[in-house]
Order: structure tokens, then C-alpha cells, then sequence
């Protein structure tokens, strides 16, 4: 199905690595209900109040509304070429509590086509993560602190279950949950650092295998995308945020996907 183009990446005047500049003036989200003045507070700051704001915001979704907007994100996804040209596909499995987009038709596709697909699974506090193969989806079950489902670390036969670092696969897609974004491809977690430090690893696998790192693509309720994410120097952009009303494009190689998709 063809997805729906956002506003071109020409018109995005700052590459995200760009954005992270030292005015906090520029992260103040905008559109939300508050007033912060920027100059006195610090990001770590910002970022709670910006994920309180769309936290309120998710609050107010319905179950229907975010059925249907899971429904539109997952056709534009379906329909974005580079997502239709993987082999190797890095996924999140949502989480109903979190409010966040549902992955389940995205992840049933993906296993469909044969494509080979990897899901993260937490391993302490310190913000690392793994990202295991899934074959089936049978073996999926909630595990503690986060109730999130994840796969056990080996196969039904005892074997160790693939994970992306240690096979040094290189991801060609990795669809990214997040509490916020904007279209400048800033993104917001959940204050684990889950991610941010996930993508760097991929980057740097990708840059010692000679590959192109992972397109990094975050799927998001109209909720979450607001005018500004305030952005520490770890945080690592999106190149698109798929919404149900448009594929922002935020990097040029998001703008490249988007193109090829016509
Ligand atoms: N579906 C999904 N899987 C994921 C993540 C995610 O955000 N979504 N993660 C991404 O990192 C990692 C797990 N990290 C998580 C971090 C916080 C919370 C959470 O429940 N946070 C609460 C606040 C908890 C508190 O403040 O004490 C919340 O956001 O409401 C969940 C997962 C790995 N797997
Ligand atoms: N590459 C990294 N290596 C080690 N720690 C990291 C890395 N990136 C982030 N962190 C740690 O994670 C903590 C939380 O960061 P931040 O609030 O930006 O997370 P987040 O983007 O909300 O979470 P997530 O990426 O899991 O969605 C930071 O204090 C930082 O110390």
C-alpha cells in the first residue's frame, strides 16, 4: 500500500546531529501546556515535563483511536521500500499498558514474507538491551521489571537464540517505540536508554562491517509527535516517524526511503 508523503526533508533546515545545540530555548515543546523557562532549567528537566505532557495526551486516546491509528501506521510501514526490501528486521513488541503503537500485524507480515526478525529483550538497569532472533511467537512471555513480552534467551531445543551484537547481523530496519518525537527526528524514550544506546551499537557494527547502519523508524500516535523533544548529546534521531497521517521524513536517508517509495 502506498504511504502517505510528509513535508520533504528539504524543508527541515538542520540535520538532527545538528540539533544538538546548546540553547535549551530551542527544546521548549511548544505546543504543550506548560511554560518553562528554558534557560534556567536543565534537559533532564525538560525531557520530564515533556513526557508528562504527552503522557496526558496518550491518557485520552481510545482504545478505537489508537486501533485505527495502529492500522494506518502499520499500512504506510508495510508500504515503505526499504522496510519492503529487508531481510533482517529489528521490531519491538508493544506494550498495551505503555499505550504505544501496536506492532502485532507489522511483526505477523514480516515473519510471513520470511523475513528474519529480532526483538529486544532487557538485560539490567544500565541501559543495555539485546536484540534476540524470533521465530515463533509461541514462545513470547512477560518478563519483570517492564512486563514486556520477550523471547527466552534460547530455542525450543536448548540452543542459544541468535542476538543482532553477537552474530554482528546488521539490522537493514529497526522500527523504535518511544513516549515522543518530533520531525526533526528527535526522539523521546522512556528514560532507560534502552535505545539510544542500541542504535549506537548498530551504528558502530555497521560502520566495522562496511554496511549502512539500520534506518531507524519510529511509529507514533498523532499524540506523541510534538514540536520539540529536548535532546541530551547521547540521544540518537530517527530518520522517519511514521503517524497515521504522514511518514516524516527527519534525515536525508528517511527522506531517500520516502522517495524511492513513489
Ligand atoms: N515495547 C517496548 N519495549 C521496550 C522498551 C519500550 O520502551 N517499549 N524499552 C525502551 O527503553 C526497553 C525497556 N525499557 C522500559 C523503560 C521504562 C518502562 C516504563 O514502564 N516506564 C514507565 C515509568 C516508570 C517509572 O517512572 O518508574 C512509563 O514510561 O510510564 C518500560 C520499559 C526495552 N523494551
Ligand atoms: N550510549 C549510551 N551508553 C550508556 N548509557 C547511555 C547511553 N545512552 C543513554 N544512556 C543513559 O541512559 C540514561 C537515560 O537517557 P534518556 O533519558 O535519554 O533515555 P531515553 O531516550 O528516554 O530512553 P530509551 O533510549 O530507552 O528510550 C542517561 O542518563 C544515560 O546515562
Amino acid at each position: 500500500m502506498q504511504a502517505a508523503v510528509g513535508r520533504s526533508f528539504q524543508n527541515i533546515s538542520a540535520n538532527c546531529q545538528d540539533l544538538r545545540i546548546s540553547s535549551l530555548a530551542k527544546f521548549v515543546p511548544i505546543n504543550c501546556g506548560f511554560v518553562a523557562n528554558a534557560m534556567t532549567t536543565d534537559v533532564r528537566q525538560l525531557k520530564q515535563q515533556t513526557r508528562k505532557h504527552i503522557k496526558q495526551g496518550l491518557q485520552s486516546l481510545t482504545a478505537e483511536q489508537m486501533a485505527h491509528e495502529s492500522a494506518r501506521i502499520t499500512a504506510h510501514v508495510l508500504g515503505l521500500r526499504p522496510y519492503v526490501g529487508s531481510k533482517m528486521i529489528g521490531i519491538y513488541l508493544h506494550c498495551k499498558k505503555l499505550r504505544e503503537v501496536d506492532t502485532t500485524q507489522i511483526l505477523e507480515d514480516a515473519m510471513r514474507q520470511g523475513k528474519k526478525c529480532y526483538v529486544p529483550v532487557v538485560e539490567d538497569s544500565k541501559s543495555n538491551m539485546k536484540f534476540l532472533h524470533l521465530d515463533e511467537l509461541s514462545c513470547l512471555r512477560r518478563v519483570p521489571p517492564f512486563n514486556i513480552q520477550e523471547p527466552p534467551d534460547t530455542y525450543v531445543d536448548g540452543s542459544p537464540r541468535q542476538d543482532v551484537l553477537q552474530c554482528r547481523t546488521c539490522l537493514d530496519v529497526l522500527l523504535v517505540p518511544g513516549l515522543g518525537f518530533d520531525r526533526a527526528g528527535r526522539r523521546l524514550g522512556r528514560g532507560g536508554g534502552y535505545y539510544d544506546k542500541m542504535i549506537s551499537q548498530l551504528q558502530h557494527l555497521a560502520i566495522e562491517e562496511g554496511r549502512q547502519p539500520p534506518l531507524i523508524v519510529a511509529l507514533s500516535y498523532e499524540a506523541q509527535l510534538v514540536s520539540a523533544v529536548p535532546m541530551d548529546k547521547h540521544d540518537q534521531p530517527v530518520d522517519l516517524v511514521v503517524t497515521a497521517s504522514d511518514v516524516v521524513q527527519c534525515t536525508k536517508r528517511g527522506a531517500d526511503a520516502v522517495m524511492e517509495m513513489r
